[in-house]
């Protein structure tokens, strides 16, 4: 039900015009440490085989939100899966931070109790000069690896992601802002809709932030699509009349991308 789901509002977002659709944090399941076993999928498989279809019919980018995911040793991850308008799969992002926090009479959630986290950066590019850069929910609050797709050349930044009823009024739109800021970048930061009947209760909240730091699209806690434009001469405007991110002292300090294995 929540496949076809998703694929129906994709369609309608692409009939409006839309070029890039992404879709929220475990759109395909319940989040919960307890659903992720039973949830999880092969990529490919049933999830992926559709939004695959989905990206191809509509001739959009699709970034398909994230899935508990089981690779071929049996390990479990939170999966983003990224299709081309011909329906190509063009990457993955596995969520790099997992989400352990305990804040006590508000919210517990241990993610590594059931998941291991990605090693890897993701981008795409959607032309020659607009990269986009991956990391989910909980990456939001780690601002080195947002610099460090800064240093690879995003222009803008998407977090699926699905922030709680404590932390997601306190932080999300702030966090959002600054990562923003930070790098002089367009973020989105794509949330499932509350549902006062689920285990997790989501935030919603879905945002998109420019450049400047300003929101140009926000939803509030219901089902919505929200639509906004990247406009990457606004981008170059702010970065030229603002130029801090050529201003860093690298002679003083300096960030490095380390590989590791898969
Ligand atoms: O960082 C937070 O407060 C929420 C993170 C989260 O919900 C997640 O990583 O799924």
């Amino acid at each position: 039900k929540n496949i076809s789901h998703a694929c129906e509002l994709i369609s309608k977002a692409a009939s409006t015009g839309a070029k890039l659709v992404v879709l929220p944090e475990c759109f395909n399941s319940p989040y919960g440490v307890k659903y992720f076993p039973e949830y999880a999928e092969t990529i490919p498989g049933e999830t992926t085989n559709a939004l695959k279809n989905c990206a191809k019919q509509n001739q959009i980018f699709l970034v398909g939100g994230s899935i508990p995911e089981r690779d071929e040793s049996g390990k479990l991850f939170n999966t983003s899966t990224i299709y081309n308008p011909h329906g190509e799969l063009i990457g993955i992002f596995r969520k790099m931070h997992l989400f352990d926090i305990d804040i006590p009479g508000k919210i517990t959630f241990k993610e590594s109790d059931a998941l291991a986290p990605g090693n890897q950066l993701t981008t795409f590019d959607i032309s020659d000069d607009f990269r986009v850069g991956l990391a989910i929910c909980y990456d939001v609050r780690f601002p080195l690896l947002a610099s460090l797709y800064s240093k690879r050349g995003c222009h803008l930044l998407l977090y699926p992601g699905a922030f709680n009823m404590t932390t997601g009024p306190a932080h999300w739109e702030l966090l959002l802002r600054s990562r923003a800021l930070d790098n002089q970048m367009y973020v989105a930061g794509v949330s499932p809709a509350h549902d006062e009947n689920a285990d997790y209760k989501a935030w919603g909240h879905t945002t998109l932030v420019d450049t400047w730091g300003t929101i140009i699209g926000k939803c509030e806690m219901n089902e919505e699509i929200v639509y906004g434009e990247i406009d990457l001469e606004h981008l170059k405007t702010v970065r030229k009349q603002l130029p801090y991110l050529s201003q860093q002292r690298h002679d003083v300090y300096t960030l490095e991308e380390k590989k590791l294995e898969k």
